[in-house]
């Protein structure tokens, strides 16, 4: 296989177009299948002002609702989320290796949040900042073009950089980027490969160390 190419976006940001297979992207359309299906099914987060999000969201590993990880889902259905899989901490490693080229064996994200777009959604300018762990945030996207707007750890607004992600594509945030805002301003209807499995939207998967036991 030819070398992905590597564009360091800033510090710690890293952005490699076409990192996963198509057979990779297919098993990750079909697992993201089964987790928005249950135990805790996929869902519009409802922000504490009564906001709801455009996206709609399933985490494995740790439940995320905002502002915080929860073992159990009380804003959806009480219950526990999937288990984080053995085989996505597997990517996770060599997501991060091959965005720092360095070894990754001491990476464990332990939670995964999944969202859905389709051709309306979008995510406002924020922060990752709910993990009690500095460990880098491995993203995934399958599906749709996006454009990722990656920004400064001090303000909502510019300095940014606007990077497309398309079907495939890895994004790793660590480092001085770790708490980089960033947001999805706009998704790019039917730009995805139906043959990934998803016909529609852009899924993004991001795997972080919540540095909760
Ligand atoms: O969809 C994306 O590419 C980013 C998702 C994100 O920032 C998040 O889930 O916190
Ligand atoms: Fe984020």
């Amino acid at each position: 296989m030819i070398p992905s190419q590597i564009w360091e976006i800033a510090p710690g940001a890293v952005h490699v177009p076409g990192w996963l297979t198509l057979d990779e992207q297919r098993h990750l359309v079909q697992a993201c299948r089964e987790w928005a299906r249950g135990p805790v099914p996929i869902r519009h987060t409802v922000l504490p002002g009564g906001g709801v999000m455009s996206v709609q969201t399933v985490c494995v590993g740790w439940h995320w609702q905002p502002y915080r990880y929860t073992r159990l889902a009380h804003d959806v259905n009480g219950r526990k989320v999937a288990d984080f899989p053995d085989w996505l901490g597997d990517l996770g490693r060599r997501a991060l290796e091959s965005a720092y080229d360095h070894p990754a064996d001491s990476y464990e994200p332990d939670t995964a949040l999944i969202n859905f777009y389709d051709g309306q959604a979008r995510m406002g300018m924020h922060q990752d900042k709910d993990e009690k762990s500095d460990a880098p945030v491995v993203s995934l996207s399958v599906g749709d073009t996006c454009v990722f707007r990656f920004g400064n750890t001090q303000t909502r607004g510019k300095p940014y950089t606007d990077v497309e992600l398309a079907s495939g594509d890895l994004f790793v945030f660590g480092g001085p980027s770790r708490l980089a805002y960033h947001g999805v301003p706009k998704v790019y209807p039917g730009t995805g490969d139906p043959a990934t499995g998803l016909t529609s939207g852009r899924l993004n998967l991001t795997m972080r160390v919540t540095g909760l036991r």
